[in-house]
């Protein structure tokens, strides 16, 4: 029998009649409202200025929504939780530590030097799976932008947080750099189990990573499609010469322009 303690919460995310207004009195979200399965990577794509930060920020209980509200694995979120890593369009490694020490950082941060000094081994994995090992003792800028975010990738993944919250994290760099490293992510998150929340400016990426694509109107951001992708995996290069690939292309890009016109009369 099952009881309502029993009850598995399959979502990671429940998001109902989020609605926000910064105390400049900017209005960048409005009626919000979705649910993220666990273990599934979302795309949040729309106009520049749509809230799309605002919502990661409120995923990440960094910022608090001034309405609605926002379950994390089926608890109310009211404040950062351990579950999540956070991760920024830059790097942001910390300059004077080699790029071993910047993937120990957030264990040092959570279990002390010492116990984070016995973790080497798994830092040491990550750096080889995303094909950086052997810069483990350089530093910051001796790496490639590339290579950067492939480090920030391996410190993000070092505490085995079950969300991950990325906010353009390859806007920066060329674009089959981006594209490997699309493929490594989407690997990496699908291998770990993770939970993915992605905010991007290219459709074809969002398209490339998603289960489901949420295309936002022109603030105040609201969601004003749901694209699901059922593209199958393991994606790769082949992916992108799949037809349904770009139709999916094709129905963001009409999703968006539906989205930015009605926002534009707003
Ligand atoms: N801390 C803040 N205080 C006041 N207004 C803010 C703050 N942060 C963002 N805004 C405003 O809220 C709106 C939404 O911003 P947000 O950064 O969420 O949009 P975005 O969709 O992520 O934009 P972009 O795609 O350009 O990065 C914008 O008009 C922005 O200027």
């Amino acid at each position: 029998m099952t009881t309502a303690s029993t009850v598995v919460n399959d979502a990671a995310y429940s998001v109902t009649d989020v609605r926000h207004t910064y105390g400049t009195g900017t209005h960048a979200l409005q009626d919000v409202s979705i649910e993220l399965p666990r273990g599934s990577v979302t795309s949040l794509i729309g106009p520049s200025g749509c809230g799309k930060s605002t919502l990661l920020n409120i995923l990440s209980g960094l910022l608090r929504p001034s309405e609605g509200h926002v379950e994390i694995f089926g608890r109310e979120l009211d404040g950062p939780p351990v579950e999540v890593s956070h991760m920024f369009q830059k790097a942001t490694l910390l300059p004077w530590r080699t790029v071993l020490e910047n993937v120990l950082l957030p264990l040092e941060l959570r279990d002390g030097k010492k116990a984070a000094r016995k973790q080497k081994s798994k830092a040491r994995e990550l750096l080889k799976m995303v094909g950086i090992a052997d810069f483990e003792a350089g530093y910051p800028h001796q790496l490639s932008g590339g290579m950067a975010q492939r480090a920030a990738i391996c410190r993000m993944l070092v505490t085995e947080p079950q969300i991950l919250l990325l906010d353009e994290p390859f806007g920066a760099l060329d674009e089959l750099t981006r594209e490997r490293m699309d493929t490594e992510l989407l690997r990496i998150v699908r291998d770990t189990g993770a939970t993915a929340v992605l905010v991007t400016h290219s459709i074809p990426e969002s398209v490339f990573l998603s289960d489901v694509v949420y295309a936002m109107s022109a603030r105040p951001g609201r969601i004003t499609r749901a694209i699901e992708v059922d593209l199958p995996h393991p994606r790769g290069e082949h992916t992108l010469a799949d037809p349904r690939y770009l139709e999916l292309i094709n129905t963001v890009r009409q999703a968006l322009d539906e989205g930015y016109r009605r926002g534009a009369h707003t």
